[in-house]
């Protein structure tokens, strides 16, 4: 069946965004008396929402105390003041992302955005990442009531675009859109460039991986007309 959508991750797939996610990140730390993070130790904490972000960043703290849920709140509010200072600044897009998203367009396949990031914070930056114009709806952390894994997220992107969900595909970078992707259903591709919580994705369940969004969209044309009656 040829695919009618593609749904494509934000963070570490579209945009990567570690540079912004690490200062706020490390602002709040800076604010509560704790020492700052690497960019790297930070991105092994991202793509589960930005509230399992602040948890495991107020968790990783000298005397191994877990943060109680008051800490995560006026972590949260610490955090957000940072990052909306800060969200876009240093966002840049991978390579082969306006290539790709353009190939897209122009094979007529229609695109959404999901991702585990809460609406506040995903808006202000696609509009200034430029590519905003590529999609038709923007499904964020904070849309439905459960993020990525759970497939709810692209099924909900699936009822906006009133597609089938076979007739979809995924892209992401971690094994959260592996797993909502293989929940909901879908054929999915996952980029090595991003996040995936610090694992290989080599390790993830995927029908390819592929180098760049615009490597995708030959991936999908070609498996369009591959399943062409
Ligand atoms: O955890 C996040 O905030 C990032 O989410 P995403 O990878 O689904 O865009």
């Amino acid at each position: 069946m040829p695919f009618a959508a593609v749904l494509l991750d934000l963070d570490g797939t579209l945009l990567d965004t570690i540079p912004d996610l690490a200062n706020a990140s490390n602002g709040m730390r800076l604010e509560l008396g704790l020492p700052p993070l690497s960019r790297e130790t930070i991105a092994s904490y991202v793509g589960k929402g930005t509230e399992n972000l602040v948890l495991r960043t107020l968790s990783n703290n000298p005397d191994g105390s877990t943060p109680d849920a008051g800490d995560v709140r006026q972590g949260l509010e610490i955090f957000g003041r940072h990052y909306h200072a800060v969200n876009g600044d240093q966002a840049v897009l991978y390579p082969g992302v306006v290539e790709g998203l353009n190939a897209f367009k122009a094979a007529g396949l229609r695109m959404a955005v999901v991702t585990n990031k809460p609406t506040e914070f995903t808006l202000p930056l696609l509009a200034r990442s430029g590519i905003a114009g590529f999609f038709e709806h923007i499904v964020c952390g904070d849309t439905c009531e459960r993020k990525k894994p759970d497939p709810m997220p692209l099924l909900h992107a699936c009822e906006l675009l009133r597609v089938d969900p076979a007739q979809v595909l995924a892209i992401g970078d971690s094994v959260n859109d592996a797993l909502a992707a293989r929940a909901a259903n879908m054929a999915v591709l996952a980029v090595p460039y991003g996040y995936n919580e610090g694992m290989d994705v080599r390790t993830l369940e995927v029908d390819d991986i592929v180098m760049s969004i615009k490597e995708a969209a030959r991936w999908a044309l070609r498996n369009h007309t591959n399943n062409e009656p």
